[in-house]
């Protein structure tokens, strides 16, 4: 039923209009699953490689379809994601393309659940699954590599914590991401759009926690629930590694001194979650901030993990960090993924799933999220590509009632 009979790849536009690989797979009793893979910008240095889409492509269909079509089957995850490492080789997937990888990874996922007839969160997490959905991490203003000219901090995120269910949270978000454009309209600061679609004003760190300070608070007055204010660092990217200090633009700081600054403003800000507050080598610094604040904020790993068991088994021996970010196309293959997040969950860990700032319409994470019973989902707040995977939530949550 599930044999796989064709996988088909193809380039097609993600978000930034950048190429990116897009799988079909179809299996012998028509079962049929497509999936697209995403892309970052502040990738980190240990993930998985991506490929020139036309190069993955080719090196997919030469060494993985042979090993897919009449020899796997598609309702078999395991075999699906053994049968792609066993194609390309190496650790990272610098055969065959991360992204191809992912693709047909999550293709195959679909047509599996296609064949069963059931919701892909259910095919890939089990008939128990659905009660629970993650509460989603809004990315709401930021800039670093995602805007340039706007904060040096990436991501300034809006966390509804307190909503009473998962459609109540997306739009809370979305309050949120409206309100910080009636602010800086009021305090006559144009600003355009990041590639995640939030808010990018030419503002200072200072500033940019003043106008989400206020929006959520608006927003959680109107809505009567808790917002929070969460951030993504994106550390790596303002450490400077041969003169070992963080650029904020003029200011620089020591690595003690950041984490500091961090664990100041987790009080002064009462911030939620925390994504890679330090570089992505920096293990002590993130263990050292973890006893500092890790007993009321979310200390979450993105570069620092790269959603690969191995760092994260080092984080767990460390005390670094108290979550971790997951990205399928950070490790190549759902499998991969899902080993991520039981290893984290099975050490106290909580796991948020992740969009990239380069996205298509794929839905996969939204599923990925319930399968796994993950507490948090990072997938933007507006943009199309953004919405697709927020829309599929609360679509998730009524099928689930
Ligand atoms: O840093 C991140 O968490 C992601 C997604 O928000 O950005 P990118 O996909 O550019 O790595
Ligand atoms: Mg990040």
């Amino acid at each position: 039923m599930t044999l796989i009979r064709s996988v088909s790849l193809r380039r097609i536009l993600d978000s930034r209009g950048n190429p990116t690989v897009e799988a079909d797979v179809l299996t012998d009793s028509g079962g049929f699953g497509r999936a697209a893979a995403p892309s970052g910008a502040s990738t980190g240095e240990y993930e998985a490689i991506e490929l020139p889409p036309g190069e993955a492509i080719a090196s997919a269909r030469q060494h993985a379809v042979p090993r897919l079509v009449d020899e796997v089957h598609a309702g078999n995850q395991r075999e699906v994601d053994a049968a792609l490492r066993g194609a390309d080789g190496t650790d990272d997937f610098s055969t065959v393309g991360a992204n191809s990888a992912v693709a047909i990874s999550m293709a195959a996922a679909k047509a599996g659940a296609d064949v069963l007839g059931a919701p892909l969160f259910q095919h890939l997490g089990g008939t128990f699954r659905g009660g629970d959905l993650p509460i989603p991490l809004g990315n709401v203003l930021g800039g670093g590599e995602h805007a340039k000219a706007a904060t040096h901090i990436q991501e300034f995120l809006a966390v509804p914590h307190g909503a009473p269910n998962v459609s109540e949270a997306v739009f809370a978000n979305a309050a949120v991401h409206d309100r910080i454009g009636e602010l800086l309209d009021e305090r006559d600061m144009p600003a355009g759009k990041g590639d995640e679609g939030a808010w990018a004003p030419a503002v200072t760190d200072a500033e940019a926690f003043d106008i989400v300070a206020a929006a959520t608070d608006d927003v959680a007055a109107d809505v009567g629930f808790d917002v929070a204010v969460g951030l993504d660092v994106a550390a790596s990217e303002l450490y400077d590694a041969e003169s070992e200090v963080y650029r904020y633009g003029d200011v620089e700081r020591t690595p003690d001194e950041q984490v500091d600054y961090i664990a100041d403003l987790v009080d002064e800000y009462d911030l939620a979650y925390v994504e890679d507050p330090v570089e992505e080598d920096d293990f002590d610094g993130f263990a050292d901030l973890t006893d500092r604040v890790g007993d009321r904020t979310v200390l979450c790993g993105d570069d620092l993990f790269v959603t690969n068991v191995e760092r994260l088994r080092r984080g767990i021996d460390e005390g670094a960090g108290n979550a971790i970010l997951v990205k399928p196309n950070q490790i190549g293959t759902l499998s991969d993924a899902v080993d991520a997040v039981e290893l984290a969950t099975r050490n106290g860990l909580e796991a948020v799933v992740s969009h990239r700032s380069g996205e298509t319409e794929d839905t996969t994470i939204a599923h990925l999220a319930v399968a796994t019973g993950a507490p948090f989902i990072k997938t933007g707040t507006v943009g199309g590509e953004r919405t697709a995977k927020l829309n599929e939530l609360i679509r998730i949550a009524e099928d689930a009632v």
